[in-house]
């Protein structure tokens, strides 16, 4: 079964979120304060998140993106993640991580089925990083990062999302990053969100930030698989691992775009930035799967073509990065 939208976009792909708790407050995804968190009720329980998922699977999704809030900071996320890996027809289970548990935990998600780990990771300098994170450390991740390739994920990618003024003169650091490890550096230029409005001025287009890179490195495009998310790739000339730029704002990548996205609440929205969506909840309470296909077929067909953030006197869309998942 596939699902395709009325753009003709085939709809193959999930991101899951299964909490909005975090153990971060990233400026650029959260107020300092942090978010006013879910009560346990309103948050979907995991019997409630695999139903979700299985449907969804069963409906022609291909591969779940886990996420969140933090998603390794919900209890029992691991026995979760053994449970949703062998959902008959996925072919693939990954997480979106910040890397703070990953020490302890990077070996278990791995036995758990987790196929692939993608790592947010903005600084390479404890300074920078812990004002971005507000307070957290450095090295906790980059040990994080170590544990998981110890266990045997790879190719890791690490997402750093550029802010003009913040971590821009980092950019190179981080692209020589692959050129001694197997790691695809992925560069995103930063999205406006509820939690900041100064984004504007700190959002840094995709096409500088390549200029900037291949000014200093040769770089040699990559061709794209066909499940591979929004991020244009690249090797820098004899570099162990690639450089990918997520553009979602200079030049959205709505056109091929083959996500739906479950909220922690039981929410199912058709884009990042369109409210339309539909509560799940209700449905995942009942034996009988119908009503929650038909939901799914109904946020497909409704799923706008594209975003219109970036555009002069468009109504600026509530984006809770840190509910909905990224
Ligand atoms: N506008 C927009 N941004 C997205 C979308 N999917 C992911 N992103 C952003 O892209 C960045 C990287 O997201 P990831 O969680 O690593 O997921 P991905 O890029 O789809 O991952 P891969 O499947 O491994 O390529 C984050 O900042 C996300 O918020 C999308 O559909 N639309
Ligand atoms: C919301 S986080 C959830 C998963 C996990 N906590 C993490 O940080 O990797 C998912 C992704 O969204 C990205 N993100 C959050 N807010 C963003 C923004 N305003 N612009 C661009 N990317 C953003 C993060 O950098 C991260 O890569
Ligand atoms: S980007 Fe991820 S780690 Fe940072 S505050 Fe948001 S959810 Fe937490
Ligand atoms: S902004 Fe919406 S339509 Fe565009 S790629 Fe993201 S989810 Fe898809």
């Amino acid at each position: 079964m596939a699902l395709i939208d009325t753009y003709g976009r085939r709809i193959n792909y999930l991101r899951l979120s299964v909490t909005d708790r975090c153990n971060m407050r990233c400026s650029y995804c959260m107020p300092a304060q942090g978010v006013a968190k879910l009560g346990h009720k309103e948050m979907l329980s995991y019997e409630e998140l695999y139903r979700a998922a299985a449907a969804c699977v069963a409906q022609g999704i291909e591969k779940i993106r886990v996420t969140g809030g933090e998603p390794l900071v919900r209890r029992g996320i691991v026995d979760f993640l053994g449970r949703l890996s062998s959902i008959p027809g996925l072919k693939e289970l990954v997480v979106t991580t910040n890397g703070l548990l990953l020490d302890e935990l990077a070996q278990p998600l791995r036995q758990a089925g987790v196929a692939r780990l993608n790592i947010s990771l903005d600084s390479l300098r404890a300074e920078t990083f812990a004002r971005i994170t507000r307070g957290a450390d450095l090295y906790r991740v980059l040990s994080g990062i170590a544990a998981a390739q110890e266990a045997g994920f790879g190719p890791l990618k690490i997402n750093m999302v550029v802010m003009r003024g913040v971590n821009d003169q980092e950019i190179l650091d981080f692209a020589a990053l692959t050129l001694d490890h197997p790691f695809t550096v992925r560069f995103i230029e930063y999205m406006p969100t509820l939690q900041d409005e100064s984004w504007g001025a700190q959002s840094m287009p995709g096409s500088e930030i390549l200029a900037r890179i291949a000014e200093r490195y040769p770089l040699l495009p990559l061709v794209n698989s066909e499940m591979a998310g929004p991020a244009r790739n690249y090797k820098i000339q004899g570099a162990a691992g690639a450089i990918g730029i997520i553009t979602p704002v200079s030049g959205h990548f709505c056109e091929s775009c083959n996500r739906i996205r479950i909220t922690a609440t039981g929410r199912v929205r058709g884009c990042l930035f369109s409210d339309q969506g539909m509560d799940l909840k209700p449905l995942l309470a009942s034996d009988d799967p119908g009503p929650l296909h038909e939901a799914l077929s109904r946020i497909v067909t409704q799923k706008p073509g594209r975003h219109h953030i970036a555009e002069e006197g468009a109504e600026q869309a509530v984006v809770n990065m840190s509910r909905i998942g990224g």
